[in-house]
C-alpha cells in the first residue's frame, strides 16, 4: 500500500522507513530506525528527486507510481549517488525507461561503478546550471563532500525549496511524521540529528560551511533533506547548529566525561569530579563508560560540549583500547576546540594520561588540555583527591575566560 505525504501543493514526499535496519553504514546504530526521503513533483514534467536504499525499494516505487498516477516519469534527479540514496535508480530505469537522470558529472561515474546501465540516459549539471520543468525552475549547486564528492543540491526557485541532500538530514524514522514542526525536535530529535551530522559529515565542517554560504544567498521555504523531517520553519534554529558543529565550536557549556575503567577505580574518581563540579554549580554535566556506549554516541556529545574529561587506566602501557579508539574517531571527524581535563589511572607504569596528552597535542587541533591533572595509582586516595578539587577549580575557571 502506498503511503506518501504532500510536501506543496504539486511535490510530494516518496520515501518509506526502515526500522529493521541495526547499523547505519553498518556501525552506528539506529534504534529508532531511519526515513530515506526521496520527494516527486509534478509539473508540465514529472521530476523525481533522488531515490531510496534498496531496503525500502518496493514500498517506493508503490509510492512513486501511486502519485504518477499514470503519468509517466520524465526526470530523475540524483543529488547524491550514495547507495542509501542511488540504490533504486535501476528500478526506476526499468519501470520509467523514458527518464532523463540530471546530475553532477562525478555522480554518473559513480552510478557506472555501481553498474549501472545509464548510459545514454544522462544530463550532467554543474554549478549554477538551471532546468525548467512547466511552472519550477531548478537550480543546481555543488556540494562536494557533504558527504561525498559528486553531492549538489537543487533549488527550487518557483517555491523556495532546497533539496539539500544528506545536509541538515537526521537518524529517526518518521513514522508518520513529516515536518519539523509535527515533531518536538528539540526535545525528541536534536540527538539523533546531531549524531547523524557528526559522524557522518562531521569531518567536512570546511565544506558544509561553503553550502552554509552559498544557502544564505537562497530565499528558502523547505528544506527536503534525504533523511529526517522536512524544514518549513525554524531555520534560524537548524542554521545555528549546522554552523556551529561545521565550525567545531560547542553547543553548550558544559562537562563531559568519558572515562575508561576496568575495576571501577577511575570510575569512582569520576564520580568524585562529578560531584564536585555539581557542588560548585556547574551542573551540565554528562558521564559517559566508553566501554558501553556506542562511539558514535560519543562523538556527539564530544561536539556538544565545552569542555571533555577523559580519564583512562592504562593497559599494555598505553591508552585502553577503547578510550584510544574514541579518540582515533574524533581525529578522524576532525573535532578541534576543545579545553580537555586528563584523569590517568595505572598500577605499576601509570601512562595513559601522558599517551592522550600526546594525542591531543600532535594529532589533534586546537585542543588545550589545562595544566592540573589528576594521577592516580590505582585509586583515589587522601594523598591526590587534591588533584580533583584543583581539576575542578581549573575546568570552572577556564569557562570563566571563555
Ligand atoms: C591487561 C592489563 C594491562 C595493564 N597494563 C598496565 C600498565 O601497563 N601499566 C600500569 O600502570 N597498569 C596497568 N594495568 C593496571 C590497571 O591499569 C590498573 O589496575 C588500573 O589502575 C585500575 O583502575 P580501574 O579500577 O579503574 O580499572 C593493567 C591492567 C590490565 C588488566
Amino acid at each position: 500500500m502506498y503511503c506518501v505525504r504532500k510536501v506543496v501543493d504539486d511535490l510530494y514526499w516518496v520515501g518509506g522507513n526502515d526500522h529493521r535496519l541495526a547499523l547505519f553504514e553498518n556501525i552506528h546504530p539506529i534504534p529508532r530506525g531511519v526515513s530515506y526521503n526521496s520527494y516527486l513533483l509534478l509539473d508540465e514534467k514529472t521530476v523525481l528527486f533522488d531515490t531510496v536504499d534498496w531496503s525500502i525499494c518496493r514500498q517506493f516505487l508503490e509510492n512513486v507510481e501511486h502519485v504518477l498516477d499514470g503519468r509517466d516519469l520524465d526526470y530523475l534527479v540524483i543529488n547524491h549517488m550514495e547507495p542509501d540514496h542511488g540504490a533504486s535508480i535501476e528500478e526506476i530505469l526499468l519501470r520509467y525507461p523514458n527518464v532523463t537522470i540530471i546530475s553532477t558529472e562525478k555522480s554518473i561515474m559513480l552510478m557506472h561503478q555501481f553498474g549501472f546501465d545509464v548510459d545514454d540516459k544522462t544530463m550532467t549539471v554543474k554549478e549554477g546550471d538551471s532546468f525548467r520543468f512547466g511552472k519550477h525552475n531548478i537550480v543546481f549547486v555543488e556540494a562536494p563532500m557533504v558527504h561525498w564528492p559528486e553531492a549538489m543540491v537543487s533549488f527550487d526557485t518557483t517555491d523556495g525549496i532546497l533539496f539539500s541532500a544528506d545536509a541538515f538530514g537526521s537518524f529517526g524514522a518518521l513514522d508518520g511524521k513529516l515536518f519539523n514542526d509535527e515533531v518536538n525536535f528539540d526535545r525528541d530529535w536534536i540527538d539523533d540529528a546531531r549524531r547523524y551530522y557528526t559522524n557522518i559529515v562531521g569531518k567536512y565542517g570546511p565544506h558544509v560551511q561553503a553550502l552554509l554560504k552559498k544557502a544564505s544567498t537562497l530565499d528558502i521555504h523547505y528544506i527536503c533533506p534525504l533523511h529526517g523531517p522536512v524544514w518549513r520553519n525554524d531555520f534560524g534554529y537548524l542554521l545555528d547548529k549546522y554552523d556551529k558543529w561545521s565550525r567545531y565550536e560547542p553547543e553548550t557549556c558544559g562537562v563531559m566525561i568519558a572515562y575508561a575503567s576496568m575495576y571501577g577505580n577511575t570510575e569512582s574518581a569520576v564520580q568524585v569530579l562529578a560531584a564536585k563540579l555539581a557542588e560548585k554549580g556547574m551542573t551540565n554535566i554528562a558521564l559517559y563508560d566508553v566501554s558501553n556506549t556506542h562511539v558514535s554516541y560519543l562523538i556527539s556529545e564530544t561536539f556538544k560540549y565545552s569542555h571533555i574529561v577523559l580519564a583512562s587506566v592504562t593497559y599494555n602501557l598505553g591508552i585502553y583500547p577503547v578510550m584510544h579508539d574514541y579518540l582515533m574517531h574524533m581525529k578522524a571527524l576532525n573535532l578541534q576546540k576543545r579545553t580537555v581535563g586528563i584523569i590517568e589511572n595505572g598500577s605499576w607504569a601509570p601512562k595513559s594520561g601522558s599517551l592522550m596528552k600526546e594525542f591531543l597535542d600532535e594529532e589533534m587541533k586546537q585542543m588545550s588540555i589545562l595544566n592540573s591533572e589528576v594521577n592516580m595509582i590505582s585509586a583515589l586516595n587522601d594523598n591526590n583527591a587534591n588533584e580533583v578539587d584543583n581539576l575542578v577549580e581549573s575546568i570552572l575557571d577556564s569557562m570563566k575566560e571563555a
